[in-house]
């Protein structure tokens, strides 16, 4: 299996835009709660980048993982799709024949533009995987059988008593052999392992520009919508959805993704 290192641009230029988030930068009388609207959309590439350390080494190796698990003639899906990085990274390469990604999303901002760019990347690239974009909530969809399922920082957006749910729904229709691939901010029981890894990741955003305001006020509008379990919380839930073995692959900081194995 090749290893691949992090690719600094995830979206074709210049399709994408590359609009700096200075979303949060000026004082706000009330911060309002996060939502992927078409503000978010805008800034959404740089954004992702410069929050969540590891996020394209996680995408560009999400795609060599799924390589493995792919199997021909079966569906791919990538569940909180956004703008479709990861979609265009399972697109790069999983060329396995007959297979196709259902990318989903509810947020109708985020698909009109994924939509646009997966476009673009069919311009660019030859013999890519066809691709499905669904504006749908992925707690009402019925899903398909599939032999990969990505969910990259998605369900941690979802309300926590509907989590289990979720996983045990994916986990009936992966097919034998396949795998789901759950990227998500952890959070940590122990006080000095949650300061600490919270504090560096503070330093991340400060190193990548972002004020001391811009990220209180980044924190007080995710802080009611996204809600963060512990790496053993994830692996509980993950066997009790029914999931036979949870492998961690990948660290950066507070933020992990797992292999769950049906
Ligand atoms: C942090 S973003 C995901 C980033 C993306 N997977 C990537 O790797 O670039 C979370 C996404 O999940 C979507 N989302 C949240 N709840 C959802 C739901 N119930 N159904 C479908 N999409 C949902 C949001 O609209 C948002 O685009
Ligand atoms: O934890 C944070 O401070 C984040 O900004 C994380 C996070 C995420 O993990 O999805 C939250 C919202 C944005 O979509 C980008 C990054």
């Amino acid at each position: 299996m090749a290893w691949l290192e992090c690719r600094l641009c995830l979206f074709p230029e210049p399709t994408v835009s590359q609009d700096p988030d200075r979303l949060f930068a000026q004082p706000l009388e009330q911060v309002p709660d996060f939502v992927f609207n078409e503000d978010v959309v805008r800034v959404f590439p740089d954004m992702i980048k410069r929050s969540v350390p590891g996020y394209p080494t996680i995408v560009e190796n999400l795609g060599v993982l799924a390589a493995r698990f792919a199997q021909p003639h079966t569906a791919l899906y990538d569940l909180g799709a956004s703008l479709g990085a990861v979609t265009q990274s399972l697109r790069r390469h999983v060329r396995h024949d007959g297979c196709r990604v259902i990318a989903v999303d509810n947020s109708a901002a985020m698909v009109e533009r994924c939509r646009q760019y997966l476009t673009a990347q069919d311009s660019m690239f030859q013999e890519l995987l066809p691709v499905q974009v669904i504006e749908a909530d992925i707690l009402a969809l019925p899903f398909e059988p599939a032999s990969v399922v990505a969910m990259n920082f998605t369900l941690q957006f979802i309300a926590p008593e509907q989590r289990l749910a979720l996983l045990a729904r994916i986990h009936q229709v992966l097919l034998p052999g396949g795998a789901l691939i759950l990227s998500e901010k952890l959070r940590f029981d122990d006080v000095q392992e949650q300061d600490l890894l919270n504090d560096l990741h503070l330093d991340f955003k400060r190193a990548n520009g972002y004020s001391d305001l811009e990220i209180a006020q980044k924190r007080s509008a995710i802080e009611h919508v996204m809600k963060p379990d512990t790496l053993q919380a994830h692996q509980e839930r993950l066997r009790a959805a029914g999931f036979s073995k949870v492998v961690p692959w990948f660290q950066c900081l507070n933020f992990a993704s797992l292999i769950a194995l049906p």
